[in-house]
């Protein structure tokens, strides 16, 4: 998946149960339409969502499952039973959280990427992470790239965003890996995508600026209050 992704753009296509187009058929149509506007691969939430956008799209899909567990603030394919619903989905590449917080049920995120490699053969690892030193520990891990999910979405990264001067994370996170690192978390703009991949990252992942319309308005209409 990462050959078929590079220099490319991933389009996000996610819609939790509060969120208003929650529906796997909804998300089909809107991994379509990425599709036919040119994107290269879909990332989605749930092993229902990717069957239906498996359905409708020959792109490859990056697969995770949001779960929230009392024990642990990682929600992003924590445990082993979210990989098992992903690896029954036929996603190319499941992504996971990798920062450096303790998972639910006390397993390790080394234990979790072993169990991927030996009931996934061929299924290629990305780890989300919000800081430098947990992208360098994910390299060291065997992830196959790493993504910037996560900047700004961890207690300690709270107050950061990944377009901060200039996308000065995303320069720091390339500077120190070998494995490929794709930029995601409020890409908003063309603008800010073309930077993204001149930097050095691999492709990018743009989510809400292209299928949250609720966020899309929200924007718009704030410009004008
Ligand atoms: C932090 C978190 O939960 N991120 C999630 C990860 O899959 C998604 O909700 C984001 O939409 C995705 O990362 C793309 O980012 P943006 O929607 O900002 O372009």
């Amino acid at each position: 998946m990462l050959d078929q992704i590079t220099g490319g753009l991933v389009v996000s296509c996610q819609a939790l149960p509060h969120e208003p187009l929650h529906s796997p058929y909804i998300m089909s149509k809107l991994a379509l339409a990425a599709m036919k506007g040119g994107a290269v691969g879909i990332r989605a939430n749930t092993k229902e969502d990717i069957l239906a956008i498996k359905d409708e799209v020959s792109l490859p899909v990056i697969g995770i499952v949001k779960r929230d567990y009392e024990d642990s603030g990682i929600f992003i394919t924590a445990t082993k039973r979210e990989i098992d619903e992903l690896l029954e989905s036929g996603c190319e590449m499941i992504a996971m959280d990798a920062t450096s917080r303790p998972r639910p049920g006390g397993m390790t995120t080394a234990e979790l990427v072993t169990y991927c490699r030996e009931h996934g053969a061929g299924v290629q690892l990305m780890a989300d992470i919000s800081t430098v030193e947990e992208a360098v520990a994910a390299e060291a891990l065997g992830f196959d790239c790493v993504s910037t999910t996560l900047h700004g979405y961890t207690p300690y990264t709270s107050t950061s965003k990944l377009y901060d001067d200039d996308l000065a994370f995303l320069k720091a996170v390339l500077g120190e890996l070998r494995i490929p690192v794709i930029a995601e978390g409020n890409v908003q703009t063309p603008e800010m995508l073309k930077r993204c991949l001149e930097l050095g990252a691999a492709s990018a992942v743009v989510g809400g600026a292209i299928t949250r319309p609720m966020e899309i308005t929200q924007r718009f209409v704030k410009a004008i209050e």
